[in-house]
């Protein structure tokens, strides 16, 4: 059976891999963009409904979510969109933090909420499994560890974590709930050697991961029917450093 993955951020790099995975596996896949590329019309190409979603606007969201509830199924939810905001940036600290908590933290939970119906209904179609219909929020290591450089940013992927907790509880046990905690999958276009150094030295694994890991850690989320409320940490072992 077909099944109806929402991916937001699927314009480029995570997002956009793990789009093209699952359109490749059959999928139905409704993906969000922001910015408009090639990719997206690739994506359009291979099948995916594509929506254009700035999670900083409310009435983007609301869109969102009118669009997809109007779905014949939803399985999964996947929040891969993301802004890695520096506290160093033009913004006010307050506009900073309202933007981070707003992008990874109060449009995933609006849509959580407004889209829960949904993924038991069709959860409910898999008679004889618990956990059929998946939420994984995308937040990253530094949820547990903080950060010096992106204070507001590793604030909101730990408060995005919590609802992780409280949608876990509050939905099985039809939709099974858990956070993916990343570090150092992708390199930026703009990061230069003693970035990457640097950046590699920093776990036990000294390694850019890549798509696939986290990918192969989504198929298995899937696959289960006994995970849930958890966190799963891609990082190379960062915390044995
Ligand atoms: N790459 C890595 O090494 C790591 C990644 N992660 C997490 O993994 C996930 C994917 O990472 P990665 O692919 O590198 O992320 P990117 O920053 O490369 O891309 C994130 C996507 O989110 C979109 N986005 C950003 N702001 C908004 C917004 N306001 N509204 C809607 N969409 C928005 C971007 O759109 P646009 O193209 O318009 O900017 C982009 O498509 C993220 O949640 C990230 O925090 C965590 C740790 C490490
Ligand atoms: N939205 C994003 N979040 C993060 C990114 C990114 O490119 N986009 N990159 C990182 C770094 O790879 C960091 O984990 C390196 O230590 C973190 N979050």
């Amino acid at each position: 059976m077909n099944k109806t993955v929402l991916i937001t951020g699927v314009g480029k790099r995570i997002g956009y891999a793990l789009a093209k995975h699952f359109l490749a596996r059959g999928d139905n896949v409704i993906g969000t963009y922001r910015s408009h590329y090639d990719s997206i019309e690739q994506l359009r190409k291979l099948g995916a409904t594509l929506i254009q979603c700035d999670l900083t606007e409310t009435t983007s969201v609301a869109n969102l979510i009118e669009q997809v509830n109007s779905a014949a199924r939803l399985d999964c939810i996947i929040h891969n969109a993301s802004d890695w905001l520096p506290d160093n940036n033009p913004l006010s600290p307050s506009d900073t933090i309202n933007r981070m908590m707003q992008v990874h933290v109060n449009a995933p939970y609006e849509i959580n909420l407004a889209l829960a119906d949904l993924l038991i209904q069709s959860a409910q179609l898999n008679t004889d499994v618990v956990g059929a219909s998946n939420i994984i929020h995308i937040t990253d290591y530094v949820a547990e560890k903080g950060s010096k450089k992106h204070i507001a940013y590793a604030a909101s992927k730990a408060a995005l974590h919590n609802l992780t907790l409280s949608f876990a509880s509050k939905l099985a046990p039809h939709v099974k709930v858990n956070s993916i905690a990343p570090a150092m999958i992708l390199f930026n276009e703009h990061d230069d050697d003693a970035y990457k150094v640097k950046a590699l030295a920093k776990a036990i694994l000294p390694k850019e991961a890549g798509n696939h890991e986290i990918i192969a850690l989504v198929e298995y989320l899937q696959s289960s029917h006994y995970v849930t409320g958890r966190s799963y940490a891609v990082d190379g072992g960062r915390q044995l450093m």
